[in-house]
C-alpha cells in the first residue's frame, strides 16, 4: 500500500487539519500518518485556542516515521511558528520525500492566525524551496508576494508567476474565494492550467484547502503525474464539497466518503 504523511495541526472538530487529512487519504486508499505540530481548539464556527508542541517533539516524530517507513509523499498544512518550520525543514532536507504539496494555511475561516505573522517569511525561505507543489488560496498568494489583491483569473496567473519564483516546482493559485466558478490556477515554470469545476452554494466549506492538498498529495503517492493528481483531486473536492456536511452550527466540513454515503 503507498503512504502518505501529513505534517499539520489538529482540529478538534475533525474538519480540517490533521482529521481532513486522514480521512482523505484514507478514502484514496492511501495509508496515513500524522506528525502534530500544533493543537488547536476549534469547531465549524470558530478557532478558541491554539497550542503548539514544541520543535523537539515535532522532529521526534519525524523521525519516527521516516526512520522506519517509505513515505511516498508528505502534505504540509498549519505549521505555526518559526522554530517549528526549521525543524520541519531540516528533516525534509535529511529524509528527502519523493514528493511534498505544501498548503500555505495562514488565517483560519473564522480569521484565527494559524500561522504567526513573524512565521511568514520563515515558511518562504524554508519550505517554498522544497515543495513539489504549493498550493495558496487567494489571501494566501497576496500575503506570499505582497503585490495587492488578486480579483481575477489574470491576476491568479500573475501571482502563480511570482510565487514560483520563490523556489517550489509548481504552484497552484486556489480561486475558491473569487466569485463564479471555482477556478484554479496551476504553474509549474512552462505553462499555466487552469482546473474548473461548478462553485457549490454551500456554507459547508470548512476544511476545503486541507482536503484538495492532501487528494493532491494521495494521487501523487500512488504514482500520478502532477496534472492527473490536481484534475483527480479537483473532481474529489468537488464531491467532497457536493456532499459536505451540516454539522455544527458554523462552516460544516467536506464529505471524504460520499461515494459511500450521501449527504
Ligand atoms: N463553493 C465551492 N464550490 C466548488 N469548489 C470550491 C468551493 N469553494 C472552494 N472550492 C474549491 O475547493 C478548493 C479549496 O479552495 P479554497 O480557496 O476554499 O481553499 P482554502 O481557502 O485554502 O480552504 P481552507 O478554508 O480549508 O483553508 C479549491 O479547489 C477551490 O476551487
Ligand atoms: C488545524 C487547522 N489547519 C488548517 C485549517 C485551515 O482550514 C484549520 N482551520 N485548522
Amino acid at each position: 500500500m503507498k503512504t502518505a504523511l501529513t505534517i499539520a495541526g489538529s482540529d478538534s472538530s475533525g474538519g480540517a487539519g490533521i482529521q481532513a487529512d486522514l480521512k482523505t487519504f484514507s478514502a484514496h486508499g492511501v495509508y496515513g500518518m500524522s506528525v502534530i505540530v500544533s493543537i488547536t481548539a476549534q469547531n465549524t464556527q470558530k478557532v478558541e485556542e491554539v497550542e503548539d508542541l514544541s520543535p523537539r517533539i515535532i522532529g521526534a516524530q519525524l523521525d519516527a516515521v521516516f526512520s522506519d517507513i517509505t513515505v511516498d509523499a508528505v502534505k504540509i498544512g498549519m505549521v505555526s511558528n518559526p522554530e517549528a518550520i526549521r525543524v520541519i525543514a531540516e528533516k525534509l532536507i535529511q529524509y528527502k520525500p519523493k514528493f511534498i504539496v505544501l498548503d500555505p494555511v495562514m488565517v483560519s475561516k473564522s480569521g484565527y492566525d494559524l500561522l504567526q505573522p513573524e512565521a511568514k517569511n520563515v515558511l518562504i525561505e524554508k519550505l517554498l524551496p522544497l515543495a513539489t507543489i504549493v498550493t495558496p488560496n487567494l489571501f494566501e498568494a497576496e500575503r506570499l508576494i505582497n503585490n495587492g489583491e488578486i480579483t481575477t483569473i489574470e491576476g491568479m496567473k500573475e501571482a502563480a508567476k511570482q510565487i514560483y519564483a520563490l523556489g517550489p516546482q509548481a504552484v497552484l493559485v486556489k480561486g475558491g474565494h473569487l466569485e463564479g466558478d471555482a477556478v484554479d490556477v496551476f504553474y509549474d515554470g512552462k505553462q499555466f492550467e487552469t482546473f474548473e469545476e461548478e462553485r457549490i452554494e454551500t456554507k459547508n466549506t470548512h476544511g476545503t484547502g486541507c482536503t484538495l492538498s492532501s487528494a493532491i498529495a494521495s494521487h501523487l503517492a500512488k504514482g500520478e503525474a502532477l496534472e492527473e493528481a490536481i484534475e483527480g483531486a479537483k473532481t474529489y473536492i468537488q464531491g467532497a464539497i457536493r456532499h459536505s456536511l451540516s454539522i455544527g452550527h458554523g462552516s460544516g466540513p467536506t464529505n471524504h466518503f460520499f461515494q459511500w454515503f450521501k449527504n
